[in-house]
């Protein structure tokens, strides 16, 4: 969708998500193998790009930097400004014609979820807690809390994150729930209904409470690497004001958020250079964070479909599966869902987002009411 031609559009009759018929249901395919890293180590390492050239690839990063998830302070001073906060209203009033709110349309939703099973992924930052600038307070409202037990009390849930499983655990801390961290590569979900034969290889094991779940770590041939270049990005880092590590088991966070826009590019240059020689990991691109993550072909969409096959759901054309995330790594997730047309996404934003979600909410605080509602419909309509 173009979001400039999307603005204008006064089509609203036709956008109610096509769920499949039973024929057309989700497919999961799991690769039966991932490419290990030594496979990688022989590639070529890539030559530098001129410089001319390499200055323009930077300056398209540094507009991302820029623009993404601008901090409070930012949308404050905007506000200040009644006319450009009157536009920015405008704006977002407009964009909600083709991402309607999720609370506004939710009769609409409750009817297409009938008498179906609702199962929910979530994800965390920004979706459960607000953004904040230090990562490690980024903390769940107990009422959040309340709200996501009383949802995984009535419909199978999940929390899919970037972060590392065990973190996220402590975050949300409800046993209820299975989690996946690393961007969905290192999930802890329940012991498969279906077959095991499939050639996906999860490790049996128990949780905190003895009881038996599936360990699914399809990175784990990855795990000294990452571990190496987490101390090597952190090296080469560590005299720019404001950068902060994390290590997300997985996966690596480079936060610039505390960053002076003016060392931005030193950023993005120095986290460059030190994958230039890593030709099996990849840079994206979050919230005023970069990630580094393995080349492998698995996402937050794929952790989705694994989980839906583990609970016994994939197969059924009566199960509605709903994502709520915030960020370009959920998109992965809302694009499956919407591939597949028998969920959809709902993208968290306050601000107009080109997304593959079919719903919006402003804000956790909208979440929450969200989740409410669906607990408070389920609860009347059983
Ligand atoms: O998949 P998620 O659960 O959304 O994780 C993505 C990243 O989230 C965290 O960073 C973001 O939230 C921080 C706390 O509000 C904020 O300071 C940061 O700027 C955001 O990018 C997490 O710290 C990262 O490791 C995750 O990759």
């Amino acid at each position: 969708m173009d979001l400039k031609t999307g603005l204008n559009s006064p089509v609203i009759a036709d956008h109610l998500p096509t769920l499949a018929s039973p024929a057309a249901v989700m497919t999961f395919t799991t690769p039966t193998s991932f490419p290990s890293p030594g496979l990688c180590l022989n590639t070529t390492k890539k030559i530098p790009l001129p410089g001319k050239i390499e200055e323009v690839r930077a300056t398209g990063w540094l507009d991302l930097m820029k623009a993404s998830s601008p901090t409070r302070k930012r949308q404050t001073k905007d506000a200040i400004c009644d006319t450009q906060s009157d536009d920015l209203d405008l704006q977002y009033r407009n964009w909600t014609v083709n991402y309607p709110s999720a609370l506004t349309s939710f009769e609409e939703i409750s009817d297409l979820a009938g008498n179906k099973r609702l199962a929910l992924f979530l994800d965390y930052d920004g979706t459960l807690s607000p953004i904040v600038d230090n990562p490690e307070n980024a903390l769940m409202s107990d009422e959040m809390r309340a709200a996501v037990r009383h949802v995984a009390s009535l419909f199978p849930t999940a929390i899919i994150s970037g972060r590392s499983r065990d973190k996220v655990f402590d975050f949300v801390n409800l046993n209820e729930l299975y989690y996946a961290g690393s961007h969905g590569m290192d999930i802890m979900g329940p012991v498969r209904k279906t077959t095991d034969s499939n050639g996906v290889e999860c490790i049996r094991s128990t949780d905190a409470h003895g009881k038996e779940v599936n360990l699914f770590q399809p990175a784990s041939e990855f795990l000294p690497m990452i571990t190496e270049v987490y101390e090597k990005l952190g090296e080469s880092v560590k005299d720019i004001d404001g950068a902060r590590m994390e290590d997300n088991k997985f996966c690596v966070s480079v936060h610039y958020r505390n960053v002076a826009e003016d060392d931005y590019k030193k950023v993005f240059h120095r986290v460059s250079a030190v994958l230039e020689d890593y030709p099996c990991l990849r840079l994206t691109h979050g919230r005023k964070v970069f990630e580094v993550r393995p080349v492998i072909d698995w996402n937050k969409g794929k952790a989705v479909e694994f989980l839906l096959e583990s609970l016994g759901l994939n197969e059924s054309e009566d199960v509605l599966p709903i994502y709520v995330g915030d960020d370009r790594t959920d998109e992965d997730a809302f694009k499956v869902l919407k591939a597949s047309n028998r969920g959809f996404g709902i993208l968290v934003s306050s601000i107009p987002k080109e997304s593959d979600a079919f719903y919006s909410l402003r804000d956790p605080a909208e979440v929450m009411e969200f989740l409410r509602m669906l607990a408070a419909w389920k609860e009347q309509s059983t």
